[in-house]
């Protein structure tokens, strides 16, 4: 049993603190944010994250997992501090280590025993050196200070999941014996500890996410590609990841990624190649593919409505994905803001964000009722994949909308079976239904 802090309860304190509590560790976690501290002791957690409730719950009352928003005493009572703050990118692309900063001062000056300190957060290369220079500058001398780098790779949504059966653990750990500590830590997992110096592990994460992000660039201009020419993007992708050496994951055409982590990510890692003189050219045009790809969609929606101005539009979905309330860059978020400023009446339907977005929407009719959202509608626009709007009766939808056009940014019907419900069907990188026209 080791005695574990967890600096910043985001997304990723969260989970990671609360898993390593059900591995039988004393975990602490701790957040600045007293509102957000008050609601997790209370057992109320304020992200929706399937099972993280229920976990959270046992742990709390098994005694092993605690909330404070004093951040010496979490410091104090552990060996082992992970750092788990937000580092959102600034408006030049370089990476805002301030609540990074904020942390390593209240390390350096609380602790009075030796500790590891773990470095969770996705941070530039060169950080964990540079941390740790500091905190042996700034903590009291006897103090031994190891900084190990331990990039994350949970996906939202999955997160649970995706924290006890990992693909891999990275671990980037210049001291072998901090690092050996860390490792074990992890060995119950049973997966692939990879262990590396920290710049390797610093960088296995932006390039991680670089990647993936360039795949979604990729199939998403391939699905213009198909356009033009009548093929299907979700067979091209289909035949594409049967060979192993590609792969079939992150292969779905849509509108680009959203979310906390590629955009913020994928610009950092420009900047940081930048900052060594270094033009990534790949990079620099997976993110402008991305962003091209919600003003494509937007003009996909315009030119199957024609003059948006007046007509009411239904737009299904507000997460950046499913199964998560997180709006961070959510795609949708731009697309409604096109349309709004088009002069289209938005409505908006999503399972679970609807009251957070109602600060970010204000001039949104939002709706938690799919069938509502749907009334009158001049087009049905699908930007988010949720379960519910799959499994929606769209035979009643063809009865309540106004016109039975959907436009499906995400690919989730089959053409000729919503052709057949009566529907002009328009999505991505796929032949339009019933229209039998080509809309690029
Ligand atoms: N969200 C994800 O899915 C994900 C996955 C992998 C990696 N990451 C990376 O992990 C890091 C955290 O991401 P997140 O989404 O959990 O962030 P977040 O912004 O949701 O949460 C950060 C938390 O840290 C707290 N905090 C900030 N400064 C603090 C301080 N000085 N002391 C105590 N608490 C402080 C904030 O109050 C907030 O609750 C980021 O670097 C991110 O890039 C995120
Ligand atoms: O084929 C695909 C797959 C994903 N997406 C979009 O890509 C975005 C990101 O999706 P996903 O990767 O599932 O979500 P995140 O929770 O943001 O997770 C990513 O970002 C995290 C933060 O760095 C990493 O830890 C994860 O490994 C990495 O997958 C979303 O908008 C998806 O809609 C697509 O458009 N097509």
């Amino acid at each position: 049993m080791q005695r574990i802090a967890v600096i910043g309860t985001g997304y990723v304190g969260l989970v990671s603190g609360t898993c390593f509590a059900e591995m039988g560790h004393q975990v602490i976690c701790a957040d600045r944010d007293e509102g957000k501290i008050a609601r997790l002791q209370q057992g109320d957690i304020p992200i929706y994250e399937p099972g993280l409730k229920e976990l959270v719950m046992s742990n709390l009352l098994a005694n092993r997992l605690s909330f404070t928003s004093q951040i010496s005493d979490a410091i104090v009572l552990s060996d082992i501090i992970f750092i788990a703050v937000g580092t959102p990118t600034e408006d030049n692309g370089d990476v805002d280590m301030t609540q990074v900063n904020s942390v390593i001062a209240s390390i350096a000056a609380y602790s009075t025993t030796s500790k590891i300190i773990v470095m969770k957060s996705t941070v530039p290369v060169g950080t964990g050196r540079w941390v740790e220079e500091q905190l042996k500058s700034l903590a009291a001398a006897h103090l031994d200070m190891h900084v190990v780098s331990n990039p994350e790779f949970l996906r939202e949504g999955s997160a649970i999941e995706d924290t006890f059966h990992p693909d891999r653990v990275v671990i980037g750990a210049d001291h072998l014996e901090a690092g050996a500590r860390i490792a074990a830590l992890h060995a119950p997992l049973r997966t692939e500890l990879l262990l590396t110096d920290r710049e390797s592990a610093e960088l296995i994460k932006y390039a991680s996410n670089a990647f993936l992000a360039a795949k979604i660039s990729f199939i998403n201009e391939m699905a213009h590609v198909c356009e033009k020419v009548g093929a299907n993007v979700g067979l091209v992708a289909k035949g594409m990841g049967l060979d192993r050496r590609i792969g079939p994951h992150f292969l779905n055409a849509g509108i680009g990624y959203g979310g906390s982590c590629f955009p913020k990510d994928t610009k950092a890692q420009l900047k940081l190649a930048q900052n060594v003189d270094y033009d990534f050219k790949i990079l620099r045009s997976v993110i402008e593919v991305n962003h091209l790809q919600r003003e494509r969609f937007v003009h996909k929606i315009e030119r199957a409505v024609g003059n948006l101005t007046g007509k009411r539009i239904a737009v299904m979905g507000l997460a950046f994905k499913p199964n998560t309330d997180d709006l961070r860059d959510a795609p949708a978020l731009d697309i409604i803001a096109a349309l709004k400023e088009r002069g289209a009446i938005v409505n908006a339907y999503d399972p679970v964000s609807t009251g957070h977005a109602a600060r970010l929407l204000p001039e949104v009719n939002l709706f938690t009722d799919p069938y509502l959202t749907l009334h009158e509608a001049d087009a049905v626009v699908i930007t988010t994949e949720w379960d519910d709007i799959r499994r929606m009766n769209w035979r009643l939808v063809r009865s309540l909308v106004k016109e039975p056009l959907i436009v499906d940014g995400r690919n989730m019907f089959e053409p000729e079976e919503m052709s057949r419900l009566g529907f002009t069907y328009v999505s991505i990188g796929r032949k339009t239904a019933m229209l039998d026209m080509v809309i690029s």
